[in-house]
């Protein structure tokens, strides 16, 4: 086992107070915070004072002087990392991932192995590329000689995978987006789907607590929020085994059956992209295209307006919902296909991708036998 003695000692004498926690490292997770002994419902398991934390006011006065007000924070604390020459966080430094362990990020892959992601995770992509871009056009501009692209993403990306949400006054003039900071000790919780602790801050600092007991050796975990797979791998860079917040997108089966004017007659009233299926079922969204595919024009703008309750055409709907599914299924199986025979990108940035898809197939399956069953019974 690795010992974190000197960081820990550091955190404690800053005033971080753990109770029945330790790091370990957690195979395919990094490092984990895990039970000591058992953990009873309610107890405070970590407490972090605002003394410690990273955020906007801790920002070197040079580097906020330097760089525009209009700079986001998650690009102001990245460019603070990554030029920070200081020993100040030298030991918080040791413990943070390298730029290796950022190897599962979609946004530091290979072109070719970007384009076989599942299209809501691409999308997810472009938009965290186009504020990545932004910031280090930004920090470039303000720093051309100090910094190069490679440095300042591995600090983008320390930001992106371990700030939590924080406010203060400073903050609070700005959107929510910015409003994060950096915390010890509490950036090892890794993330669960389920809850299990609750995380609370005041103007002293942070406070995290126990929502169930935990067993003496079980890992603690803290749930990011009721992200789908492919936000955990855009964002966070990696896929769990169950995620009961998981959902896909239908478009690139659904919208190629529409015709032009269907198409139209969606976007007049709001409905058309944006096809999901979660586990438990496809969305209303889905429910309005699909009618509009297999009812009279009529009978939908009905079903549209809340004037009909869709019971009538709900048969001819999911037998379309199980054709648009197999379809789905079948390009899921073709990427992992793919993605095995790529002879670019990292064996692990590879497996993480084929899991992601072996994922959705899952989620696809459990979808089938619901429908098939309830067309048995029907
Ligand atoms: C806030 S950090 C948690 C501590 C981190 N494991 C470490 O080694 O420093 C978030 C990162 O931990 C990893 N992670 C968190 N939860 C995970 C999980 N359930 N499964 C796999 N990796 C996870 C991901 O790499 C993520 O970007």
């Amino acid at each position: 086992m690795e010992s974190y003695g000197e960081f820990l000692s550091w955190a404690i004498e800053r005033g971080v107070k753990l109770n029945a926690i330790e790091p370990r490292r957690m195979p395919g997770r990094g490092i984990g915070l895990v039970a000591t002994r058992a953990i009873k419902p309610d107890e405070i398991i970590l407490d972090v004072p605002t003394s410690c934390i990273r955020s906007i006011d801790t920002v070197h006065k040079p580097i906020i002087r330097h760089l525009p007000k209009t700079i986001s924070i998650h690009g102001l604390l990245a460019a603070d990392l990554a030029l920070d020459g200081s020993s100040k966080y030298a030991i918080w430094n040791a413990v943070c991932p390298t730029p290796e362990d950022f190897a599962g990020m979609p946004l530091v892959w290979p072109q070719e192995l970007r384009t076989l992601l599942p299209p809501a995770a691409r999308d997810l992509l472009s938009k965290q590329e186009a504020k990545f871009k932004r910031d280090w056009a930004t920090v470039l501009a303000a720093y051309p000689e100090q910094l190069d692209e490679e440095r300042y993403r591995y600090a983008w990306m320390l930001v992106n995978t371990r700030t939590f949400y924080y406010v203060n006054p400073k903050l609070k003039k700005r959107s929510k987006d910015d409003h994060m900071c950096l915390q010890p000790v509490a950036d090892l919780f890794n993330h669960t789907d389920e809850g299990g602790c609750n995380v609370a801050f005041d103007h002293e600092g942070f406070s995290i607590k126990a929502t169930r007991g935990y067993a003496q050796g079980e890992e603690v975990k803290i749930c990011y929020g009721r992200h789908s797979g492919d936000f955990l791998l855009v964002e966070y860079g990696f896929v769990m085994d169950e995620n009961r917040w998981d959902e896909i997108l239908l478009d690139d089966v659904l919208v190629p059956k529409l015709s032009d004017r269907q198409k139209e007659r969606l976007e007049e009233v709001g409905f058309l992209g944006k096809y999901i299926l979660d586990r438990e079922t496809v969305c209303h969204r889905t429910q309005v295209a699909a009618r509009l595919l297999c009812c009279g024009v009529r009978e939908w703008k009905r079903f549209v307006d809340g004037i009909d309750d869709g019971e009538r055409s709900q048969k001819n709907a999911d037998q379309l919902a199980l054709k648009l599914l197999r379809e789905q299924r079948h390009i899921a199986e073709k990427r992992i296909t793919e993605v095995q025979l790529l002879d670019v990108g990292l064996p692990q940035q590879k497996e993480v991708l084929a899991r992601r898809w072996k994922q959705i197939q899952d989620l696809i399956d459990v979808n089938i036998a619901r429908l098939e069953d309830y067309k048995n019974s029907s």
